[in-house]
């Protein structure tokens, strides 16, 4: 698995300058392998990116927070804070058509102050014989360099790729954890207890460790030793700026959610239990699964609820409907306030992790296939009758199986769905994530069988 997490570009800019033609234009680049994580609640506002060998995370700010009353110069701030503080380069995109408007400025004031990598990019100009014209105004920014590309058409465009790549951070060698850590990154909306979370896991253990290179200033991981295991935390409680407009930073939680799924074995989802579950915590539940990462569901504020059964079993019902593709996910009821039931994630944890790092001898998988099969009938594809003839594992972190078939396409969602479901029972996977991966056998040796 990747323990070295992608840097996060983000794209930020007023509405209609083009965030999501250069979006689209990236992450469709034929130059740019885009991988297509398997995911349920799939939202466009961010891609992972391979561009000349160097992976990044693109994030479309624009996509994230369109709520057509704010006023644009609220809305841009917001993406411009939320970038500063947890993407490692920044695309600021202005329009060359129309030039530039008060909110450019006051955004571009608050990029210069910063350190972080920004490029500073004029789109819209689309062709060299445009440049002349429209980019005057530009010029008196001061900043540099300016680049400059047609989004829609491409001019300019190659030229930008390399220089964002050349702009990425180094790679940098992974923090050096002790041996057994399992990384836990606590997420979940503003205010649903992660700070109070974490602190009360910590007790008196506290023991910081320097932040985590080249992925976040402010956050600051933990490490604690509990029971002969080490656990690293990390932490991704809200932005805090005094004085500015928190609520809408908050829409943006979700860059510190990726940069955080980035670096973690098990992502932590803290729910509110007196509020219940909300589409934004959907997102996020989804976002753990398109990066394959174990999951452990903390219903928290459980003192404000804990003597209403009717409201908890109302609860659950919902969550149930809300996230139905993470019932693997371990559910615990706790309470950060009053200390109730948080010590069960140290062992939850442990057995999480255990099941996600499993690995399986193949004569044992294909034991497992055969009776699966034998059990229940494939069905037939294009008047064939769909075979299965060996399976191995391919990768821990989620458990990964690769299934040779005669017609991986024949395999349909409800046979794969009977195939996982096999593969958890007959191999105690049943708190985590599994992927089942199903490959053609090529037709001349599957003759031959
Ligand atoms: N001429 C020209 N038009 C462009 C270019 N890039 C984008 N546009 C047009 O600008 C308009 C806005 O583009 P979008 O990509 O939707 O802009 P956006 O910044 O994502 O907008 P929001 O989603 O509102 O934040 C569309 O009509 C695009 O076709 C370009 O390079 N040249
Ligand atoms: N009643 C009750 N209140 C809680 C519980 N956990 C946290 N709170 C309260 O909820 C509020 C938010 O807690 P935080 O720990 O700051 O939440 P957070 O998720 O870190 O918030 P951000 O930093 O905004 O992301 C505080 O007032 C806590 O005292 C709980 O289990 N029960």
């Amino acid at each position: 698995m990747d323990h070295q997490a992608p840097a996060i570009v983000a794209l930020i800019g007023r509405p209609n300058v083009g965030k999501s033609t250069l979006f689209n234009r990236i992450t469709r680049s034929r130059k740019a392998i885009v991988d297509p994580t398997p995911g349920v609640t799939r939202d466009r506002h961010y891609e992972r990116v391979l561009w000349k060998d160097r992976p990044f995370i693109l994030v479309d700010t624009g996509g994230i927070d369109d709520n057509p009353n704010d006023e644009m110069v609220t809305t841009i701030r917001g993406q411009a804070l939320a970038a500063i503080d947890e993407a490692d380069v920044i695309l600021f995109l202005m329009d060359g058509k129309q030039g530039l408007l008060p909110a450019d400025f006051e955004v571009i004031e608050l990029l210069r102050r910063v350190s972080k990598k920004v490029l500073y990019v004029i789109n819209k100009i689309d062709g060299p014989e445009q440049e002349q014209e429209l980019l005057a105004p530009f010029y008196e920014l001061g900043v540099e360099p300016l680049w400059v590309v047609s989004a829609e058409h491409k001019y300019g465009f190659p030229t930008l790729m390399d220089g964002l790549v050349d702009a990425l951070p180094e790679e940098t060698a992974p923090l050096d954890l002790p041996e057994n850590t399992i990384r836990l990154a606590f997420l979940g909306r503003p205010n649903v207890g992660k700070s109070s979370m974490i602190n009360l896991l910590l007790g008196e253990d506290r023991m910081v460790v320097s932040p985590v290179s080249g992925t976040t200033r402010d956050s600051v991981d933990t490490l604690l030793s509990h029971k002969e295991r080490n656990y690293l935390l990390i932490d991704t409680a809200g932005i805090r700026r005094k004085g500015k407009t928190t609520e809408k930073l908050e829409k943006f939680s979700i860059l510190k959610a990726l940069a955080a799924l980035g670096r973690c074995d098990i992502a932590v989802v803290l729910l509110d239990a007196e509020e219940g579950i909300t589409e934004q915590d959907a997102k996020i539940i989804g976002y753990t699964q398109d990066h394959g990462r174990a999951l452990i569901l903390l219903l928290n504020k459980w003192d404000l609820v804990a003597d209403d059964r009717k409201r908890q079993q109302q609860m659950l019902e919902e969550i149930g409907r809300a996230v139905p593709f993470v019932g693997f996910a371990p559910l615990l009821s706790v309470s950060a306030k009053t200390g109730y039931g948080f010590k069960r994630l140290f062992p939850t944890a442990g057995s999480v992790h255990r099941q996600f790092t499993a690995t399986f001898p193949t004569a044992a998988l294909n034991r497992l296939l055969g009776d699966a099969v034998e059990h229940h009938s494939p069905p037939i594809y294009k008047n064939k009758r769909l075979k299965f003839y060996y399976t191995t594992q391919i990768g821990t972190a989620p458990p990964t199986f690769v299934i040779m078939s005669n017609s991986s396409k024949g395999v349909h969602f409800s046979y794969e769905r009977y195939l996982t479901n096999r593969f958890r029972e007959g191999l105690g996977l049943d708190r985590v994530p599994i992927r089942l991966i199903f490959k053609d056998k090529s037709q001349q040796r599957s003759r031959r069988s």
